[in-house]
């Protein structure tokens, strides 16, 4: 059975593999991890959020931080399993982890779209979206990333972006958005992992409106990517999601800014194009080593203001 020590971190493990790994590494250490499970799938499979963080008496500021959210892209929920591991790794060694677990918790949802993740291992490797079925139409799914209340229209539900029925029409939708409203007093940050192109988008995607704090949330993000760029030279790009990779209705990001989570950003892993969302295992370690210098440096810049 995997645990702890013989999971793999530099393979695409599927969800199977990523389950037994949540219920050993969630009891691995009370003192810094539990796990809660917030709903299930549309296929009934659990969605469990893991909370990293000294264990404290009192409420703690917190990071909220998904992977997964379209299927296809396999290298986020690798780094949400790598950002796990490191955190329990590196706490009491590593003075950064060490001040961001005592002071703020850390929620991780390794895997948001799990239905959709176990059917790109097990069919169609290129699914994007969730595997929902609605009498009356053929086409399955709708895209989890179009389905939030944040400048949501309605779109064909053939479509790869799909945006469904009406906003939380996806129950995994529904299940985190419930999540991050009864905790969004202590969320002080919202980062959705997907890939590709090496991005750090923020609000907004839904409007080519500007953001209230537009300037402060560029600057973090520069700050951020110049982290990332310092361990192997990768290069990314910064900016609002709409003039930064395109329009796009009922996003993540706009959601949780909207709600007042102002620090809301999505990260775009790597690469540019070459191996797009097959991204090979052999690049997984140097994905994640980069990656988390700049989630390191958000959560840096978030305990410092
Ligand atoms: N991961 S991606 O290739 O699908 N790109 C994202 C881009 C994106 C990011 C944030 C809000 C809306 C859209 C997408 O959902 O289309
Ligand atoms: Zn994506």
């Amino acid at each position: 059975k995997a645990s702890p020590r013989t999971h793999s971190y530099t393979k695409y493990n599927s969800w199977d593999k990523i389950q037994s790994w949540i219920a050993s590494i969630s009891s691995s250490n009370p003192n810094l991890i539990s796990k809660q499970v917030i709903g299930n799938t549309y296929e009934g499979r659990p969605m469990t959020i893991l909370k990293l963080g000294k264990k404290s008496s009192s409420t703690k500021p917190a990071i909220f931080m998904d992977c997964g959210i379209h299927a296809r892209e396999w290298i986020s929920p690798a780094f949400c399993q790598w950002f796990v591991k490191e955190a329990l790794s590196t706490y009491g060694s590593d003075s950064q982890m060490t001040s961001l677990l005592d002071q703020m918790d850390v929620f991780v949802l390794p895997v948001f779209n799990v239905d959709g993740y176990d059917y790109t291992h097990k069919s169609n490797r290129m699914w994007r979206k969730t595997r929902s079925k609605k009498s009356g139409s053929s086409c399955i799914g709708a895209d989890p990333n179009r389905n939030w209340n944040a400048g949501w229209s309605s779109s064909n539900p053939c479509s790869d972006t799909f945006c469904g029925y009406s906003p939380e029409s996806e129950i995994e939708v529904k299940n985190v958005a419930d999540f991050i409203r009864r905790n969004k007093s202590i969320i002080k940050a919202y980062l959705t992992i997907h890939s590709y192109s090496q991005l750090l988008l923020f609000p907004y995607s839904y409007t080519y409106d500007l953001a209230e704090h537009h300037s402060e949330l560029l600057k973090v993000a520069e700050g951020a990517s110049a982290a990332l760029r310092s361990l192997y030279g990768t290069r990314y790009t910064s900016g609002p999601g709409a003039t930064t990779i395109y329009p796009a209705a009922g996003g993540s990001d706009d959601w949780a800014y909207d709600l007042g989570v102002k620090y809301s950003y999505t990260f775009e892993l790597r690469d540019t194009g070459r191996y797009g969302f097959l991204l090979p295992e052999s690049e997984i370690k140097p994905t994640c080593e980069e990656t988390m210098l700049a989630v390191k440096y958000i959560a840096a810049y978030l305990l410092c203001t």
